[in-house]
């Protein structure tokens, strides 16, 4: 296929995205992480949601008031924790309540993330959403390796069934939700282990944890 003959691109209007982050001393407990270095993948993470084009409103759920803090100096809306301790799903919906139009859940373990990946995937996700027939009620793109998930999208809150934890990315899919192919691989590197952290040291992480691992 020739330019000429490609399809017209889909104008993606503006997105809500929701950025769940646990904060506190239990965080990013697998990676044997410092409280200092957690939060700065997550205020990595948020920089760049910040940045992107395509995203409109930024929520932050936390209940960690030293981040809570940090993301709305930034420049995002912060939400507590109904329930705080009730774990990701129910902080996830505390982000997507009564939100209006398309939305997005990003988790915030993403320090290489730059806002053009964010874009280029959100542009993705309206395409996929508006032109597949018969239309998914959400997509997802699962993170590098494949078991996890790293965003999830619908072009209405209403849409939104998230099933994030062990696996998230096979419950996504047998929910019906549409995987994106993107070759982005700073937005799929999230950082669980320091395995993890070295791939995406590889691919160039924020600044703020570059500060932090010193
Ligand atoms: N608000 C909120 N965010 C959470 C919660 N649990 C996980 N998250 C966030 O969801 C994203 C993915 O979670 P994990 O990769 O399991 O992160 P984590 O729980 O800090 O890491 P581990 O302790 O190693 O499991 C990260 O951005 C976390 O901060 C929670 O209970 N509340
Ligand atoms: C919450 C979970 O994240 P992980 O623990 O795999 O980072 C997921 O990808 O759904």
């Amino acid at each position: 296929m020739t330019n000429a003959d490609a399809p017209p691109e889909v104008p993606s209007p503006g997105w809500t995205t929701v950025l769940p982050f646990k904060g506190g001393p239990n965080a990013k407990s697998r990676l044997g992480a410092p409280a200092g270095l957690a939060t700065a993948i997550a205020l990595d993470c948020l920089d760049a949601v910040l940045a992107a084009r395509l995203v409109s409103r930024v929520i932050v759920v936390t209940a960690d008031p030293g981040l809570a803090r940090a993301a709305s100096a930034a420049g995002a809306g912060v939400r507590g924790e109904s329930r705080p301790g009730a774990g990701l799903l129910a902080a996830i919906d505390d982000g997507l309540r009564g939100l209006e139009g398309p939305c997005a859940v990003l988790l915030g373990d993403l320090p290489a993330l730059r806002a053009p990946d964010l874009d280029e995937a959100l542009r993705k996700a309206w395409e996929t959403l508006t032109t597949t027939v018969p239309s998914p009620a959400m997509v997802f793109v699962p993170d590098a390796d494949e078991v996890g998930t790293v965003l999830l999208a619908a072009a209405a809150p209403h849409a939104m069934r998230p099933s994030f934890g062990p696996a998230s990315a096979r419950s996504h899919a047998d929910s019906g939700a549409r995987r994106l192919d993107l070759d982005l691989p700073a937005l799929r590197r999230d950082v669980d282990t320091q395995a993890d952290l070295a791939a995406a040291r590889a691919l160039g992480l924020g600044r703020r944890t570059r500060e932090a691992l010193g």
